[in-house]
């Protein structure tokens, strides 16, 4: 374990040398990989072996921790890593440390699901498409879709999301998985392929229903509300929405954030959480990805089975619930997609997209 870490540093040290571009070496290995040959059905244990036989090392960089709201909305842009001081920089070996890469701790992630039946659990932006500025314009490449039907061959899978589940479903088209839109409030059992759970036939799931007026009009309420600031962009992700400040003048982020947050007052029943240059807006529920997952866990026949291996990948901070889950039920793990430190109850870490396509 000690001389992986000191892999790690190494290879974080070069990556910082390149202000935070995409490692070349790990650009080249993620091209050249070809697909695992096809193995039968339910072969589980070829499937690890082929997955470990992709395995490559890495190194992930990091970011300033943040203490206040627009600091830590600044915190989410890559331009800070322009100002590196030698105690962020301390501060970035540490964390990788803390949260080595799933690539380079595949072999002990593979070796500790021996055995369990492994679950995925795939979040959409920023893990399986890149994040870009445009919401409507996040494609997820033709080689990961590829990667995701193939892993889905193997493992129950399931993509869960902040965005509305018809939305995500455009961008993912496969048939096979199971969707657990805005933020977990929508979700629904595979429409072909289904394999796993007779129960699974009839997941069909939305406990924030009565909610759907209210975020309408909500809705109309911010688009209109904040139309006078340049570049914000409101998206309706049926039970939640979200007020995009990506495209926003930095200048501008308190005056739309304070906009924002006058309309949610109004309303008791909604409350609202940062997410990456964005603010999600939705029902005050005991509702989140880490419910989502442990229901999902349940369809499938998994609720107190101590021999299932859940993996949930994902970016964002509403990807904290389902790691703190994953962490209290002391079952399987979660990897966090960031180039920069943060705060997180994930396991494991990993850069960009292209590396979780990488480990699939
Ligand atoms: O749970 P997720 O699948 O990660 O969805 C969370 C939000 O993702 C989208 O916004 C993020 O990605 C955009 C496209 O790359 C980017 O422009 C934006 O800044 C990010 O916050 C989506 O548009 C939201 O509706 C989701 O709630």
């Amino acid at each position: 374990m000690a001389s992986q870490n000191v892999l790690i540093v190494d290879a974080f040290n070069l990556t910082l040398s390149t202000e935070g571009l995409p490692n070349p070496s790990i650009y080249s290995i993620a091209s050249q990989q070809k697909r695992p040959p096809v193995v039968p059905c339910g072969g589980y244990t070829n499937k690890k072996k082929i997955m470990l036989q992709n395995l490559e090392t890495n190194a992930a960089a990091g970011a300033r921790p943040n203490n206040c709201w627009v600091e830590s909305i600044r915190a989410s842009s890559p331009t800070h890593m322009k100002s590196i001081t030698p105690s962020l920089l301390e501060e970035k070996r540490a964390w990788i440390i803390r949260h080595p890469s799933a690539l380079d701790m595949f072999h002990e992630i593979t070796e500790a699901s021996k055995g369990k039946q492994i679950v995925m659990f795939l979040d959409y932006d920023g893990t399986l498409s890149p994040i870009v500025e445009n919401p409507d314009r996040a494609f997820m490449s033709g080689k990961m879709r590829r990667a995701v039907r193939q892993l889905a061959k193997y493992f129950p899978t399931a993509i869960v999301t902040g965005r509305c589940r018809d939305k995500v479903y455009d961008f993912v088209k496969l048939a096979e998985l199971y969707y657990a839109g805005s933020h977990g409030m929508d979700i629904k059992g595979p429409t072909k392929g289904l394999k796993y759970n007779q129960k699974s036939k009839v997941v069909n799931f939305q406990p924030a229903s009565e909610f759907l007026p209210l975020i309408d009009k909500v809705y109309k309420v911010l688009v209109e509300k904040t139309k006078s600031t340049p570049g914000a962009r409101v998206e309706n992700n049926k039970f939640c929405i979200s007020v995009h400040f990506r495209c926003v003048d930095e200048k501008k982020w308190n005056d739309l954030a304070q906009k924002v947050k006058e309309v949610v007052n109004e309303y008791p029943q909604l409350n609202w959480r940062q997410g990456r240059m964005v603010m999600e807006i939705r029902p005050k529920i005991e509702w989140d990805k880490g419910k989502a997952l442990e229901f999902l866990l349940e369809c499938l026949g998994f609720a107190d089975c101590s021999s299932v291996f859940p993996v949930y990948i994902g970016d964002d901070t509403t990807d904290e619930d389902a790691f703190k889950i994953l962490r209290k039920r002391g079952q399987g793990f979660g990897i966090l997609v960031s180039k920069f430190p943060k705060k997180t109850s994930a396991s494991y870490s990993l850069r960009e997209p292209d590396e979780a396509r990488i480990i699939f």
